[in-house]
């Protein structure tokens, strides 16, 4: 398992061992203990979500479920390829409002740690890009917020993505009010 920081205080990029033969690989593309002996303790998993985007340039983004729901995810991609992206939205960190991006692919089998207290998003790069990750708290539709994509200077490499409504009526970040504070995310 090879564990990587970023710019931002807590987001780490993970990538599991693969162990290929003439049939393929074989990946345990999750161990608590692997990450324990590395030092890490993320916090317990509850929930797994899987999703497909079938066109280049699908934007699902930027999300994220308020407190007491705030969900830690930790991402990969099952087929295909997407650049993903966490925002720091923990008011008081010395990142607030900067970004981190990077390539997940079925091919590289990176991860990305996205803590609670952060932005979520991603475009795909190819077709049919399926998304897996793991959440730390259960889906609660009051606390499901969007910030707008486009509203942080993030470095897409899309002009015109496909979005969901909800997703293209989000707020801009300079007008939104963050409910993470840095030491509670
Ligand atoms: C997230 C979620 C959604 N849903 C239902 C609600 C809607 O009827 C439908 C699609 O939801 P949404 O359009 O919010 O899906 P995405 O645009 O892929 O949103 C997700 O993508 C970004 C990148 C994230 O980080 C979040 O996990 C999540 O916000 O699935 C559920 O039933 N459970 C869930 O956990």
């Amino acid at each position: 398992m090879q564990i990587e920081t970023t710019r931002l205080p807590g987001v780490l990029v993970l990538t599991p061992a693969r162990f290929g033969d003439a049939r393929g690989f074989f990946s345990e593309s999750w161990n608590r203990r692997t990450l324990e002996k590395a030092g890490l303790d993320l916090p317990e998993f509850v929930q797994d979500n899987h999703s497909i985007s079938h066109k280049t340039g699908t934007l699902r983004g930027l999300h994220y479920q308020s407190p007491p729901h705030a969900q830690g995810k930790l991402v990969r991609c099952g087929r295909g390829s997407l650049f993903d992206v966490a925002v720091d939205a923990r008011l008081g960190s010395p990142t607030y409002g900067q970004w981190f991006g990077t390539e997940l692919s079925f091919e590289n089998g990176r991860q990305l740690w996205v803590p609670a207290g952060c932005l979520h998003g991603f475009v795909t790069r190819e077709p049919d890009t399926e998304v897996v990750y793991k959440c730390t708290d259960f889906f609660d539709a009051g606390s499901d917020g969007a910030v707008r994509w486009d509203s942080l200077g993030i470095e897409w490499g899309v002009d015109e993505p496909v979005l969901s409504d909800k997703d293209s009526r989000a707020p801009a970040f300079a007008d939104w009010t963050s409910p993470f504070r840095w030491e509670s995310a």
